[in-house]
């Protein structure tokens, strides 16, 4: 089969819709990637060696934004380019990830009548996959909702888990250890803020790195353009802009990680039983669900996972130390990811896909 795939504008999209293409891939069908040109889903299926059809789209800003008005223009081109890419591709069926770049590749793949099968990871289902739920064959979603949905949407609604990177299981902490200088025996503290950083919470960690160093080896992951270079070579903190091959080897390694509460991330930590200090997007700038799988988290790791309000108090950094300092040395549950687990969800994802795929013929190239 060929089995386009869809999904981006943040890695917690990204990341999941990858390791669905490993096990499409891993069963022989053939894979091509419908995402924006130079987007960070563009990034991530050249490094996998997926072929990519570039495709424009616009999401809308929650805060007013000019740019609003020019986003119903964006997703029109972005549907005609899908609809002529679709044309030319022909596949049997599309798994959509979620994010806005979804939007116009799912219209123009019910216009083709090509069947698409969207995932949700949140706990309720984000703007673009409430646009494309009607249209889906079925929706995926990583775990039972929490409100009764539509007798619609029920009807085509399966649980499968939420698709954990495909290598999360196969992570080399003494490698990145090696390559990073860290002693044996000290606890490392790893910093990241889903897949773009934050301005806030970059700051808050900065105001309070002697009390961190003091306790950790800390890997900052700053995001892209967020680093800060009068902190090169300081012992003890190591900055980055971003991880990539790295992070499933950064996720072993550390005994404490510091993040925002998106479901990827959270799913990765729980999957490697890690101690977190969640500091949840709050709802004024989304739709408030990290601040949901934040609560989630914390009721089933207690003792290992500390809630911080992204407030006044964070601002100061002290709360985020002491949460770390109260949180060092606790029991941590760590062991070793068993492969089949890590892969459930992404089996299942990619079953579905192939379950209402549509077999069509091809021109021959
Ligand atoms: C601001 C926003 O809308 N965030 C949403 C976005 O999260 P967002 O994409 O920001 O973050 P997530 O925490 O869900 O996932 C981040 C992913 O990026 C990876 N990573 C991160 C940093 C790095 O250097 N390298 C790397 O590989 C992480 O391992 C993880 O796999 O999608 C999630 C899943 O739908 C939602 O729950 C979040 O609410």
């Amino acid at each position: 089969m060929k089995i386009a795939i869809t999904g981006g504008g943040s890695a917690g999209h990204v990341v999941p819709a990858l390791s669905v293409a490993a096990q499409l891939r891993q069963g022989g069908n053939e894979l091509v990637y419908f995402g924006r040109g130079e987007s960070i889903e563009h990034d991530y299926a050249e490094k996998a060696g997926i072929r990519f059809c570039p495709v424009p789209s616009a999401g809308l800003k929650r805060y007013g934004s000019w740019s609003n008005l020019r986003m119903p223009f964006t997703v029109l081109r972005g549907i005609g380019a899908a609809w002529q890419a679709m044309r030319r591709e022909r596949p049997d069926a599309v798994m959509s990830k979620g994010g806005y770049v979804t939007v116009p590749v799912g219209i123009a793949a019910w216009l083709c009548r090509v069947p698409v099968v969207i995932h949700e990871s949140d706990h309720s289902l984000g703007l673009a996959n409430r646009i494309l739920a009607r249209m889906a064959a079925r929706v995926c979603l990583s775990e039972p909702s929490r409100s009764k949905p539509p007798r619609w949407l029920a009807r085509k609604t399966v649980v499968t888990g939420l698709p954990l990177r495909h290598d999360l299981a196969d992570g080399n902490p003494d490698r990145l250890r090696q390559q990073l200088g860290i002693q044996p025996g000290v606890e490392v503290l790893l910093i990241f803020c889903g897949s773009s950083g934050s301005h806030r919470i970059n700051a808050a960690v900065r105001s309070q790195l002697d009390q961190l160093r003091n306790r950790f080896a800390v890997i900052h992951v700053c995001g892209k353009g967020k680093l800060d270079p009068a902190l090169d070579g300081l012992p003890g903190y190591q900055q980055v802009e971003y991880l990539h091959t790295d992070m499933t080897d950064a996720l072993w390694l550390a005994d404490l990680v510091i993040g925002r509460a998106g479901a990827t991330t959270l799913a990765e930590l729980e999957a490697l039983g890690k101690r977190a200090v969640l500091i949840p997007l709050p709802a004024s700038v989304s739709r408030g669900d990290q601040l949901l799988n934040a609560e989630a988290y914390a009721q089933r790791h207690r003792g290992q996972c500390r809630v911080i309000q992204d407030d006044e108090a964070l601002t100061g950094g002290a709360s985020l130390a002491s949460a770390c300092l109260h949180l060092a040395g606790a029991h941590a549950s760590f062991s070793r990811p068993d492969p089949t687990v890590i892969h459930q969800a992404a089996n299942r994802v990619a079953d579905e896909t192939l379950s209402v795929a549509r077999p069509r013929r091809r021109r021959r190239r």
